[in-house]
């Protein structure tokens, strides 16, 4: 007996009608279309598409990965109020994590577009930095991190964490964040020129590691305060001539040692500061003078900084960095020093 259901017979009415199968064909393949669409658009959110981000090169794109838009939205994120605030060249002798930097240069506060390491490629972990280089600020620490994190063995964090003076209350946990991935025997490095003459910073670098590698570029302090200056005053050219803010009395020549242009040329000061927590043969002094009139043979000293930050001395022999230096109140003292055994170190004294 065949089994007769009304259901199976419309059923089979509407197969056999040539039009309403293409009809249902159709509404089936556009089914399928809306799925495929609906699909795409929420896995497109999903993938980090680039980022534009302003820096001091004006507007650039950085590939974004999910991580690394993160970093950038972060420290993109709104200036603290005090951070706007300019002021009027009056700083403490030396700064502490809540000062202003009067002469902060934007850079400090924009990331980076390379934030991270070109070379990283999301493999490895994030570890505290081993090697810090903590100033001077405009003694071209930026042309020396560019210039190390060529190197295979160094990873670096293109923008300014400015952790150790004006976030440390955020914790190791978020500086940690900030840097980038390494693979084992891998250097993590920031730079940050600033924690140079922030008081709390030796002390806080030490809490962190006693072992971390300081790096510090100095530069004839005269020609630092011009260039400090000179950025400043780009931002703002309504400001006091350099004459008058390095001057206390033009006649008798008594230099304004308040100004923090000429407070951070004052390298031996605030190197006393640093040597309470760490001893000379931790901190490696490298030439400013010479990142601009010779940075290929700056270049050159690569593998003797990884040799430097690995604690292994590189089979060439210790390396030598010249470095001139010069009084900042008495500019006709200049002579020249060997780093390391820098013991003839007179900048400011
Ligand atoms: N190789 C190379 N390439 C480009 N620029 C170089 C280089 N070496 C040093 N400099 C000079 O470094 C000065 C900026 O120093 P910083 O990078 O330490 O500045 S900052 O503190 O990060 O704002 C800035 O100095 P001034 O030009 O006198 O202002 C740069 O010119």
């Amino acid at each position: 007996m065949e089994y007769y259901s009304p259901v199976f017979h419309s059923l089979h009415a509407f197969w056999y009608s040539p039009v309403k199968r293409k009809l249902l064909l159709l509404s089936i393949m556009f089914l399928v279309w809306v799925y495929m669409l609906y699909s795409c658009v929420g896995y497109c959110s999903t993938v980090p598409g680039p980022v534009m981000v302003d820096t001091p090169r004006g507007k650039e794109t950085a590939p974004a990965t999910g991580r690394r838009s993160d970093l950038v939205s972060r420290l993109l994120a709104k200036p603290q109020p005090w951070e706007d605030v300019e002021s009027d060249y009056e700083e403490p002798s030396v700064r502490t994590a809540a000062s202003r930097d009067l002469l902060d240069a934007d850079r400090d506060r924009v990331p980076d577009p390379s934030a991270m390491s070109s070379f990283s490629n999301g493999s490895g972990s994030k570890k505290l930095p081993q090697a810090i280089i903590i100033g001077v600020k405009k003694g071209g620490t930026r042309a020396l991190l560019e210039f190390l994190r060529v190197h295979p063995d160094i990873r670096a964090v293109g923008a300014e964490p400015h952790f150790f003076d004006r976030n440390y209350e955020n914790g190791l946990e978020w500086y940690r964040d900030l840097m980038p991935k390494t693979l084992e025997g891998q250097i993590t490095m920031e730079k940050t020129p600033s924690y140079f003459v922030t008081r709390e910073a030796p002390a806080r670098i030490s809490a962190m590691s006693r072992d971390t590698k300081l790096i510090v570029v100095v530069r004839d302090p005269v020609t630092r305060a011009i260039s400090d200056y000179t950025q400043t005053l780009s931002k703002k050219p309504d400001i006091p001539s350099f004459e008058s803010l390095t001057f206390k009395n033009r006649t008798t020549g008594l230099i304004d040692t308040s100004w923090s242009a000429v407070q951070i040329g004052i390298y031996a000061k605030h190197l006393d500061n640093w040597l309470q927590y760490f001893p000379m043969d931790q901190i490696l002094f490298v030439s400013g003078e010479r990142l601009i009139s010779d940075p290929a043979g700056e270049l050159g000293h690569l593998t003797y900084f990884t040799y430097f930050l690995k604690d292994q001395t590189h089979p060439w022999g210790i390396p030598v960095f010249t470095i001139r230096v010069s009084d900042v109140r008495n500019p006709e003292n200049t002579g020249t020093m060997n780093c390391p055994g820098h013991s003839q170190l007179v900048y400011g004294k």
